[in-house]
């Protein structure tokens, strides 16, 4: 995809306590959504799919929030969710300060012209028996609004706003390319004037040459009509360009919440960096960036049953003893930059004492490359040598190199805090 207009300017990390409250249009809070399984004649329930599994997240007024994660890891339920189209099982969800978590249709009826909801099908979206008219109207005969001018009118404006033709209103949807129906799909969802706009993978069906302009369409809408986006997306390809804030989503939780300058430059979660890592870098200064990608072994694990302590260490190069024990909570290590990772990148070690890698790291260790593994040294090493310059002198048992870190003849060190795992430390019990 070609680069987008997206100007650098990032919604403000802080802004003072009655203000920031006014900023946020959506606040989400322990937000799960748990989908039953059940079994047999009486279909009791004998375990449940995690689909979203208690993350918090806010959305500013103006901004535009972009979710990736691989596939299965909950994105879409959280767009299903956050819009009330699917309830939640736990949590709660307010928009502009109003409790909507438990609102029914009825309730929710006067909410549906502010929160919309974008697909990723073009093709499955839009009902091909219906003409383009009838489709970008459906919104004002469900609401029972009648536009300024009568609904014709304001729906050729739509069209027309969406970059289409108003003599379009009376053909059907197989007429039109994909990129042309994702536009029909946009029309549908500002027709009432929306203030949040949920897009899932809403480019992700098109040709990449098409992906741009859908996108640039998109922005220039948000420019124009002070739209919100939530924009759902399963690699950073896309989002990277449009958002101001990046949430990453990992088995039903957010791993990784950050303004994108900060995500981008100095990726805090492991997973972070390994989906970075599989964004085509087209900047060809960027020499040997293709050995420096990282391979994530297997699937993402079952949601019906998840890994305990970090969902991600069955996959992570740095995972020790305490990512298998204990869930790291979202914190806010930097502004504006939430991360839950005992052993973040390019920061301070939350866990130095937890030296001694997992069986699974080290096997994981062996698909990242080199350079990722040296560039985390080294950025660790920098940390930890500016933490050992304010803080006591390191605790006993626990051996600092002079440069933090080192690696092994196995080819596998711990490298987030600086410290070394030496070869007669003992083998982890993963197993
Ligand atoms: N209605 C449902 N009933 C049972 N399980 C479901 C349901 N909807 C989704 N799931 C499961 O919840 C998990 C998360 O699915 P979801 O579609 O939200 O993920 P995703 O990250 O959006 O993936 P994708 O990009 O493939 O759509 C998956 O394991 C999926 O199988």
């Amino acid at each position: 995809m070609s680069e987008t207009k997206k100007s650098d300017v990032t919604v403000p990390a802080q802004a003072s306590a009655p203000e920031a409250e006014n900023d946020v249009l959506l606040k989400v809070q322990g937000l799960q959504k748990h989908f039953p399984i059940r079994k047999g004649v009486l279909q009791r329930q004998v375990g449940a799919v995690k689909a979203v599994d208690g993350i918090d997240f806010e959305v500013r007024r103006g901004e535009t929030l972009g979710v990736v994660g691989e596939s299965g890891c909950g994105k879409s339920t959280m767009g299903r969710v956050i819009t009330r189209l699917q309830d939640p099982t736990g949590g709660s969800i307010h928009f502009e300060g109003k409790d909507i978590t438990r609102l029914n249709t009825a309730g929710m009826r006067p909410l549906r012209r502010d929160i919309q909801m974008i697909f990723q099908d073009p093709y499955g979206s839009l009902n091909p028996r219906h003409t383009i008219g009838s489709i970008v109207s459906a919104p004002f005969r469900l609401q029972g609004v009648e536009p300024e001018g009568g609904v014709k009118k304001e729906v050729q404006r739509l069209l027309e706003l969406v970059g289409l033709s108003p003599e379009h209103y009376n053909r059907y949807p197989h007429e039109f390319s994909g990129g042309q129906r994702q536009r029909i799909g946009i029309a549908r969802a500002l027709a009432l004037k929306p203030k949040l706009v949920v897009a899932d993978e809403p480019v992700s069906a098109l040709d990449v040459s098409i992906q741009a302009q859908v996108v640039n369409l998109m922005d220039d809408l948000q420019q124009e009509l002070g739209l919100t986006y939530v924009i759902i997306a399963h690699d950073l390809s896309v989002v990277r360009h449009v958002s101001d804030r990046i949430a990453v989503m990992y088995l039903g939780k957010i791993v990784e919440l950050a303004d994108r300058t900060s995500l981008y430059e100095s990726p805090m979660h492991p997973y972070t960096k390994a989906l970075m890592s599989a964004v085509p870098v087209p900047d060809p200064r960027r020499r040997g960036a293709k050995s420096e990608r990282i391979l994530l072994r297997g699937d993402v694990p079952s949601p019906i049953a998840p890994p305990p302590g970090c969902r991600f260490h069955t996959r992570c190069w740095k995972a020790t003893e305490i990512c298998k024990t204990t869930e790291p909570p979202l914190l806010e290590l930097r502004p504006g930059q939430q991360v839950a990772c005992h052993h973040p990148e390019s920061f301070q070690d939350q866990a130095p004492q937890d030296t001694v890698l997992l069986t699974a790291a080290k096997e994981a260790a062996e698909l990242v490359a080199d350079e990722v593994l040296a560039e985390s040294a080294e950025t660790s090493a920098a940390v930890a040598a500016e933490v050992k310059a304010h803080a006591e002198p390191a605790s006993e048992g626990v051996s600092r190199t002079s440069d933090g870190v080192s690696k092994s003849s196995d080819g596998v060190s711990k490298t987030s805090d600086g410290v070394s795992k030496t070869s007669d430390e003992p083998e982890s019990t993963d197993k």
